[in-house]
């Protein structure tokens, strides 16, 4: 019986199977609840924790260039003709130095001077394009904005001015004043939010153009630069806070936005979906693996397992269980292959046919017990008597069958001889049973044309013809 290594495959192949599939189950399920989680939970929240923040970083600012535009301090300074330059330049310092911001500034439409702490700068001039800010913010409605410039009077770097305007009591712009914040001092707030929130923030315009993002890192330029968010640019642009999602390079987005009044902006965080669900990705490989492994170990379990039991049956199937020595099936197949062996070498073969004489006077005088005994000790002193490549077997009862290799019917004969009387002297035998114990035997030698029943027949033929002629004999045919 040969082992089946199929069905421990489709064991094996079904376990992984199985095992796989739960694992997949439950990444999925944790896939989902992440991206619920982002969308009806951390989104949200995150967006009113930056909305609190910005207040105060941005909106305060905001604050105070809207109470310089609305301070009587500069609107009666600009009717006395801008006299007495140094009280406004300290008032800007003192502006500058309480709320810490960069710069403070004052321009004077009519003068068109541009005031800071530091004095008279220059003048705005239409033909210059550092003052065309100004221009512009005077042709637009709105009473103040942000402006994102690099200052030529500071070193060239990148500033955001919120500038408000001057208005008189006829609401005619009189001027613009306001201050200036670094835009490192935004983008080291919005660099924040990133590593604490992992979330992108930015600021978009009514049009869905970004207008205030971290430095150096990469985000839209426009909301429509993406055809899925140009699709809901409409809806985006829109008051409140709602999550949106959309797809970018094969990853998968969700966008959250709020508008913020008091900048006319829209505070924008954006989450790629992947950066919250790479553990769940990272526990799936670590499970899928787990499982593989837990799979080959229980494979092999099984593969080992089943192989011993499968020896175990085989060993019963063809061994005797009382004596361990091979059964008549086997020998049936044995003898079977040493003939074909024969046929091949031309080699001798004898088959011994071996009975115990007045077998059944142990068993009712000592008890099958005894009995028992006399035969396992009797197929040790057969195995003990014959060389390691001859074939003792138990052929059933009290009969035993033993081919000998290379053996003609001389050399048998000897074989036979000395088996027979090695019973026959054996003390071990005598004690167990307390009786003499003797064998008689039938011997033949292997013919060019004989098969298994005609070499069965001989053997046995000459066996009984051995017990006829008064036991503890060899008869040869
Ligand atoms: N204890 C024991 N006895 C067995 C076993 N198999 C067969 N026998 C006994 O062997 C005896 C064989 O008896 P018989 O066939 O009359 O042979 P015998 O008494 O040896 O007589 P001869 O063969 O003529 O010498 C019977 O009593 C069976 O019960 C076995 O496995 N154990």
């Amino acid at each position: 019986m040969r082992f089946n290594y199929r069905i421990v495959f489709i064991i094996t192949t079904l376990v992984f199977i199985l095992s796989t599939t739960l694992t997949l189950i439950n990444y999925l399920t944790s896939m989902e609840a992440t991206r619920e989680q982002l969308k009806n939970s951390a989104l949200p929240l995150t967006i009113d924790n930056i909305y609190t923040e910005i207040q105060k970083n941005i909106i305060e600012p905001n604050l105070i260039a809207s109470m310089m535009a609305h301070d009587t301090f500069l609107i009666d300074w600009f009717s006395h003709e801008e006299a007495e330059v140094d009280k406004v330049i300290r008032y800007l310092e003192t502006i500058q130095n309480k709320y810490q911001m960069f710069t403070a500034f004052l321009v004077s439409d009519k003068s068109k001077n541009y005031y800071s702490a530091a004095g008279i700068l220059n003048k705005v001039e239409l033909k210059k394009p550092n003052s065309l800010w100004y221009f512009e913010f005077q042709q637009r409605a709105e009473v103040s904005e942000i402006n994102i410039d690099n200052n030529s009077h500071m070193g060239n770097e990148l500033i955001m001015f919120i500038n408000h305007k001057i208005l008189d009591s006829d609401y005619h712009m009189i001027g613009a004043t306001g201050i200036g914040l670094k835009t490192s001092y935004i983008n080291d707030m919005l660099k924040a939010f990133r590593q604490r929130y992992q979330f992108s923030v930015f600021f978009v315009d009514d049009t869905g153009k970004v207008v205030i993002a971290e430095e150096n890192v990469k985000v839209l330029q426009h909301l429509s630069d993406v055809p899925e968010l140009a699709i809901q640019l409409p809806d985006i642009i829109g008051k409140g806070s709602q999550v949106f999602s959309y797809q970018q390079a094969g990853e998968a987005y969700l966008l959250n936005r709020k508008y913020i009044d008091e900048l006319d902006l829209y505070l924008i965080v954006e989450a790629k979906v992947n950066n919250f669900t790479k553990k769940a990705k990272e526990t799936l490989y670590f499970n899928i693996a787990v499982s593989a492994a837990a799979t080959v170990l229980i494979s092999l379990v099984i593969v080992l397992y089943v192989r011993k039991i499968h020896l175990k049956l085989n060993k019963l199937a063809s061994n005797d269980v009382l004596t361990g020595l091979p059964n008549r099936r086997s020998f049936h197949e044995h003898l079977a292959q040493l003939l074909l062996l024969k046929e091949r070498n031309n080699s001798n073969l004898s088959v011994l046919f071996i009975d115990i004489d007045n077998f059944k006077h142990v068993n009712d005088t000592k008890g099958h017990d005894v009995g028992d005994k006399v035969l396992k000790a009797l197929a040790k002193v057969l195995n003990s008597h014959v060389r390691k490549s001859d074939f003792v077997a138990r052929w059933g009862g009290e009969e035993f069958v033993i081919v000998l290799i290379d053996s003609d019917i001389n050399q048998a004969q000897v074989i036979a001889e000395q088996l027979r009387s090695s019973v026959a002297n054996n003390s071990h035998l005598a004690q167990i049973s307390q009786q003499h114990i003797t064998i008689s035997l039938g011997l033949t030698s292997v013919a060019h044309d004989d098969t298994i029943d005609s070499i069965l027949k001989r053997a046995d033929d000459a066996l009984y013809q051995a017990k006829s002629l008064g036991k503890n004999r060899i008869i040869s045919y």
